[in-house]
């Protein structure tokens, strides 16, 4: 294994997973870096929790290797992979108290019955559950149930935390409130966590990484950041946000040609020859009436307005592209009222920095 492979703390190494003729993950490799949050995102089928049931180990890999720090676990049963598993149903027992579910999972292990509260008690803490230790799980929200059941996973210190849609359950004010003490607590333990989402926002808020999956493979790993400002698929750039895709042909250094004639610059494309497609996200164009002069060195195509739809502070635009393609525009609201030269019908240029511009494929 290469260095950063051995420092990763969860590595897969050409891992495919095959149900019958149905291969639900193929040829994956990753590198999951100790102590990071690690997204990953995807539709439903993508792959996403039969790769995570292979970490865990409920699930043996049809081909590849699955380690943990650095040490080959393919052969491992869960039980003995340093590694906790938090799914969307809690599981909790009914019949005991919070600190005793917490705790429960540390007598087995031998551990004694006083140190075992002790931790539980500290594992409690972490999820700001100390007050509940003696309610039996139906004397609880979702949330804190969700909570107890993350208490109950980090009670013996794993390496790192499985997440399966944990959220999955609960509503979305409370989903976006557990967002934040999840990752609050992942700083606090300092312990890898691999999250199963197929909810953008989430992802985005949490993770150091996402990997983004789609039919049983990695389309792209990097930051939210990377991700949503330069996407490499087509499939990536939708699936984080709205991204308008044009297509293109590259004519010159860092300069493409799109089909109504407009030329562009893409500094993406340096090196790229023949067909690309190229895009832009909706809030960073700014639309301009038809005949007013373009910033110099920006990026402009023309087009007409179909839709103008006032959404409070912002008002978002369906522009025709001369090109035939629909993009989306975001603008500021700042006057409160619709601009004149921007109304439904009207001839307009949309107008962006090039740096702005990405490119999904390469010809
Ligand atoms: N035990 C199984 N037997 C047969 N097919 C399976 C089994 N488990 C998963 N699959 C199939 O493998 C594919 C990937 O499933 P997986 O659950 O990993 O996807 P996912 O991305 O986690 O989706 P979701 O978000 O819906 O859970 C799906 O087509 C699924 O039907």
């Amino acid at each position: 294994m290469a260095a950063t492979e051995a420092e990763a703390d969860i590595h897969l190494d050409g891992v495919s997973k095959r149900f019958g003729d149905m291969t639900a993950v193929d040829d994956l490799t990753m590198s999951i870096p100790r102590g990071s949050f690690y997204a990953m995102l995807g539709p439903s089928g993508c792959g996403k929790t039969t790769t995570l049931r292979m970490i865990g180990g409920f699930e043996d890999p049809t081909a590849g290797k699955v380690y943990l720090g650095g040490s080959d676990v393919t052969q491992h049963p869960p039980y003995r992979r340093d590694v906790n598993t938090v799914f969307q149903s809690y599981a909790l027992f009914p019949h005991l108290s919070v600190e005793k579910n917490v705790a429960f999972g540390l007598e087995r292990k031998k551990v004694g019955k006083a140190e075992a509260l002790k931790r539980a008690g500290e594992a409690l803490e972490l999820v700001q559950l100390s007050h509940v230790g003696k309610r039996k799980p139906a004397q609880l929200s979702g949330g804190q149930q969700q909570r107890v059941a993350l208490a109950r996973a980090l009670v013996n210190r794993p390496r790192a935390l499985l997440l399966d849609e944990p959220l999955g359950a609960l509503d979305l004010r409370l989903r976006k409130q557990l967002q934040i003490e999840l990752k609050r607590i992942q700083q606090d333990v300092g312990i890898t966590f691999v999250h199963v989402t197929h909810d953008q926002e989430e992802a985005m808020s949490m993770a150091d990484t996402i990997a983004v999956m789609n039919k049983g493979q990695i389309e792209q790993a990097g930051s939210a950041t990377d991700l949503y400002e330069r996407p490499r698929t087509a499939f990536v750039a939708n699936f984080l946000g709205i991204s308008n895709l044009i297509e293109a042909k590259v004519t010159g250094d860092q300069r493409v040609t799109t089909h109504d004639g407009a030329q562009l610059h893409a500094p993406e494309c340096a090196g790229l020859t023949g067909d690309v497609r190229i895009g832009v996200r909706p809030e960073k164009i700014t639309l301009l009436p038809d005949g007013e002069p373009v910033p110099d060195g920006y990026n402009a195509l023309r087009g007409k307005v179909v839709v103008a739809a006032f959404l409070g502070v912002s008002i978002q635009y369906v522009i025709q592209a001369a090109g035939g393609e629909e993009l989306n525009v975001f603008a500021q609201n700042t006057d409160g009222s619709e601009p004149e030269g921007l109304a439904v019908g009207r001839e307009v240029q949309l107008v962006w920095r090039p740096e702005h511009t990405f490119v999904v494929e390469r010809g």
